[in-house]
């Protein structure tokens, strides 16, 4: 990564993909919470409502006619078809919220996440793995969300998603949850005060003593 990447906008912009159940929505969660510097953004999907789930909030629930209507006209960031349902980041907003200098975290999968790598090469890209293949599927089931053949389905397809981990920034393991977020906040953390960093580089004491 170049300082130039770095300084392309003044917000951060990190992406967290993982198998799912994994615990990647309670990490996020539990993270925004703690820092309010930090917002997420909320995708739209052409997958039903579970049960809790409301529109606007988790998702943006909408028909595949309209997603693809979205597709044509170029509203999206990126979309991709995960688990036979399609997801897509809404471009409305992020550029400038980025701009802005306010930090994002998009919560997608590894597909859109090198999409989003590749027209923002700034942005950090974490994976969360779950610690086993038994404790993932234990969760997909506690969780009590989705039928049997989903879950089924979701395990098969885990073993594509977790082979693409390498192509990450960071790779956090959610054994422990307490210990997986303190992890997503170091980096977090960390990326911020390299930013920070950055600025100071390019500040004038910097120049003045010819350290830029
Ligand atoms: N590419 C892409 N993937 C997304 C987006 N929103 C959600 N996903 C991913 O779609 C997958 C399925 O999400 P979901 O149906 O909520 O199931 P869960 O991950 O089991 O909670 C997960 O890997 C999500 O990260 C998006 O906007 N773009
Ligand atoms: N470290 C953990 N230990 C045990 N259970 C966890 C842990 N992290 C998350 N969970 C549980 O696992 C299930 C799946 O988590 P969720 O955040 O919905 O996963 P994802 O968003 O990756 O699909 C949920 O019931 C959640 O409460």
């Amino acid at each position: 990564m170049t300082s130039d990447t770095l300084l392309e906008t003044p917000g951060n912009l990190f992406v967290v993909a993982a198998p799912s159940g994994a615990g990647k929505s309670s990490l996020v969660k539990a993270l925004l919470e703690l820092d309010s510097h930090l917002s997420v953004s909320v995708s739209h999907t052409t997958r039903a409502p579970r049960g809790q789930e409301q529109d606007g909030r988790e998702y943006w629930f909408i028909s595949a006619p309209t997603f693809q209507d979205m597709v044509d006209r170029g509203e999206f960031l990126e979309w991709a078809e995960v688990h036979g349902n399609r997801y897509g980041t809404s471009r409305k907003g992020i550029e400038s919220r980025l701009q802005a200098g306010e930090d994002i975290v998009l919560e997608i999968d590894y597909q859109g996440a090198l999409q989003i790598k590749r027209l923002f090469p700034h942005a950090i890209l974490i994976f969360i793995l779950p610690p086993s293949w038994q404790e993932l599927e234990q969760r997909l089931r506690r969780r009590g969300e989705d039928q049997p053949e989903v879950i089924a389905q979701r395990m098969v397809n885990a073993r594509e998603e977790v082979a693409q981990a390498r192509h990450f920034d960071f790779v956090i393991i959610n054994a422990l949850f307490e210990t997986a977020l303190f992890d997503l906040k170091t980096v977090v953390h960390s990326q911020r005060l390299k930013y920070a960093a950055q600025l100071r580089a390019r500040s004038g004491v910097f120049q003045a003593l010819d350290l830029a």
